[in-house]
């Protein structure tokens, strides 16, 4: 037997053990035709189909006596954990034991995490005697004349800055984005880095983080926090968010240099001094707080301003351990923060900045009591004090009340349409029954791996925690390595799993909407929703995973009109608006489920939400792209709005259930435990 009968051998038993069931029409077309082009008529009502073997899409056209002769090579995806071919046929053992440790060997995985020795920025001079000395400064150096800048660490710099994965494609095209800022005298955008008000060493981390050119969002963003004024921003994922607002912070702490007072905030009646940060970010997954602040040690390097980062999940004890030796920046999920503060540990009463990063899935996740307490009730200086930033690629109604309780007149940002999509991703929305799920997601995955030329990972999202579970162990169990990531995996589980995903030793991660938001993984070139989400926000940030930073990727999901019919008409909304491709059956299926809403006597979308996510009109999503306060009042300081919550619904949009009674947080905390 030769090498390639001996593949397909191999990739027909795998085939063959899948115990899935393809349908008969399935076995005589390719993957995209089998699955993308139902009539709506017969899409609900498919006739019964005798089951057959499994028949992958490379063997599909060839008479049964040739099926298993030769064909193409076992696929494989190139770049394994140590740069080697992963191939798809390989180990069964998804552990990712032995990854590589892309943060030059810290503990806990590849978030690395408080315990993990000192990993700051800003902290590795101030090491005890079990760190590296203290790096002299060059008197050559661009910064011999600051004492408040530190001297260059090549090793700290490899670990921070070596994997640099902006290939910069497409990246120009951002600036033909339209932007809008309304709010009185909004600044005028910075044109590029080098010469903007950021402070010099802001900019030398900049270049070094391989950042050439400014995002729209950035842009924007430097200029309006850089002048002192508060900021609501909306930009589509992977835009480059983070860094519109760690920059602007970090480089204001620069200027306006080292606090006059201890690191650890002084007083505290006799018990251990609290931790005082001067700016506080806060995000709603351990995952993306880490994210944050990974990144905010990139732009804090050299400088006194030491990040940290505190979430659930994690021995508080550590975190504690870490806060004292010194905060300048936190990054925290609201939740663990509230227990910080409840212990005593940590005093908001010098937070200068404030940034409420992915505020909407926040509220979404039930945090808004904690949010509201850790900004309105405790020590934390008010508004007109500080500088508050929200940022998010959705902004619905919801955030904007919150936006007007915690901003002070601020600048509303948006770079292209709120909730819009990028276009450098290809979305392709296909028709597939239930119980054909299984077996589409094989042709796609089998089909990635055989026309890729590159590490591509593929992101699979589902509902619910348990359908997580038994898909990744499907994939494994057809030698597809897999790992999954949810609510119910311990903190130590997720972050393995993230590890393996990144490092490509297994290159399909099976997720819930934990992993939906804000997580920045390069080479993530396909997203697959298994699973509609119910709400198309998510939708929007769950294909955001791929396609970042001006790369391009592509997102395919499964529809079918017995379990998505409530998503349909924002989904078609959704293509049409990043001129994408809309199968003509989806146009039918959202016809054939207005009809049906109608006639069941349905206002508009689900969850209560009496319409659009947005704007509230009960219209198109798109109607929202406005300053709320236009409509309501004009700008200026609060916009003239009385301070008190609002009691029901907004405009009608609100009003039928979830969001009634301004408990958004309640009527979905469930859903976080249950689901994701
Ligand atoms: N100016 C820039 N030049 C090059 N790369 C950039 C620039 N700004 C950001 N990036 C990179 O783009 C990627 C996406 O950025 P980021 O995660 O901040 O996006 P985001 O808008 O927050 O996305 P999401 O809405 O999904 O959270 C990151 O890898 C980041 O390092």
């Amino acid at each position: 037997m030769d090498n390639q009968t001996a593949d397909v051998d191999a990739v027909q038993q795998r085939f063959a053990q899948l115990g899935v069931n393809g349908s008969a029409n399935l076995t005589s077309t390719t993957t995209t035709d089998h699955v993308s082009n139902p009539t709506p008529a017969a899409a609900p009502a498919q006739p019964a189909r005798q089951r057959s073997a499994y028949v992958p899409p490379h063997l599909r056209n060839l008479p049964p006596s040739q099926q298993a002769q030769p064909a193409p090579a076992a696929p494989s995806f190139v770049g394994g954990p140590r740069g080697g071919p992963v191939a798809w046929g390989g180990s069964r053992d998804v552990q990712p034991a032995a990854a590589p440790r892309p943060d030059g060997g810290r503990a806990g995985g590849s978030w690395g995490g408080p315990s993990g020795g000192d990993q700051h920025a800003g902290g590795y001079q101030q090491r005890g005697p079990r760190g590296p000395p203290s790096h002299a400064k060059d008197p050559n150096d661009e910064f011999a004349h600051r004492p408040d800048v530190k001297g260059r660490d090549p090793r700290m710099e490899q670990q921070l800055y070596g994997a640099q994965h902006n290939s910069g494609i497409n990246f120009e095209k951002y600036d033909d984005i339209p932007v809008e800022a309304s709010g009185h005298d909004a600044p005028e955008p910075i044109v590029d880095f080098a010469n903007s008000l950021l402070d010099e060493l802001a900019k030398s981390n900049v270049k070094l983080a391989g950042y050439h050119h400014p995002t729209p969002v950035q842009k924007h963003s430097v200029a309006i926090v850089t002048s002192g004024r508060d900021l609501m921003a909306c930009a589509q994922t992977g835009s480059g968010k983070t860094a519109a607002f760690l920059l602007p912070i970090l480089s204001q702490n620069f200027k306006d240099g080292v606090p006059d007072r201890p690191p650890t905030g002084g007083q505290n009646y006799g018990r251990r001094p609290k931790v005082s940060p001067s700016s506080l970010v806060l995000a709603p997954t351990r995952e993306l707080a880490m994210q944050i602040y990974e990144e905010a040690r990139k732009f804090a390097y050299r400088s006194w301003v030491r990040p940290c980062v505190c979430y659930g999940g994690q021995p508080m004890v550590d975190q504690i351990r870490d806060l004292e030796r010194g905060c300048e920046l936190l990054v925290a999920t609201p939740g663990r923060l509230v227990d910080l503060i409840e212990r005593g540990r940590i005093s908001l009463a010098n937070v200068k900045y404030l940034v409420l990063d992915e505020a909407d899935r926040m509220l979404d996740m039930g945090f808004e009591p904690q949010i509201r307490r850790i900004v309105e009730k405790e020590d934390m200086p008010v508004s007109q004090a500080r500088q508050t930033l929200m940022f998010s690629a959705t902004f619905p109604r919801n955030i904007q009340m919150l936006a007007r309780d915690f901003l002070n007149d601020y600048i509303y940002l948006t770079v292209g349409r709120v909730g819009s999509t990028s276009e450098n991703i290809t979305q392709r929305v296909e028709y597939v029954e239930e119980d054909d799920k299984r077996s589409v997601l094989l042709d796609l995955l089998y089909s990635d791996s055989t026309n890729s030329g590159k590490a591509n990972l593929t992101l699979v999202f589902v509902e619910t925690k348990r359908n997580a579970d038994m898909l990744c162990n499907f994939l494994q169990s057809n030698n597809f390595p897999a790992t999954s990531i949810h609510g119910d995996r311990t903190q130590r589980e997720r972050e393995q799993a993230l590890l393996s995903f990144r490092s490509a030793r297994t290159p399909v991660l099976v997720a819930t909407a934990v992993a939906a938001r804000g997580l920045d993984i390069p080479n993530v070139g396909h997203v697959i929703n298994f699973d509609l989400p119910s709400d198309i926000d998510d939708y929007v940030h769950r294909i955001g995973r791929t396609g970042r930073a001006g790369n391009t990727g592509k997102a395919t999901a499964f529809f079918n009109l017995h379990r998505d019919k409530g998503v349909v008409k924002e989904l078609l909304e959704i293509l049409q608006e990043a001129h994408q491709e809309v199968p003509e059956w989806l146009d039918a299926c959202r016809k054939e489920a207005e009809r049906e809403m109608s006639f069941r006597g349905y206002g508009g979308a689900r969850r209560g939400r009496g319409g659009s996510s947005r704007g509230g009109s009960g219209g198109s999503r798109f109607g929202g792209n406005v300053d709320f306060r236009k409509s309501e009042g004009g700008f200026g300081p609060r916009g003239g709005f009385d301070n008190k919550p609002q009691g029901g619904g907004y405009g009608g949009g609100y009003g039928g259930g979830g969001y009634g009674g301004g408990q958004a947080s309640q009527s979905t905390s469930n859903s976080n435990n249950n689901w994701f």
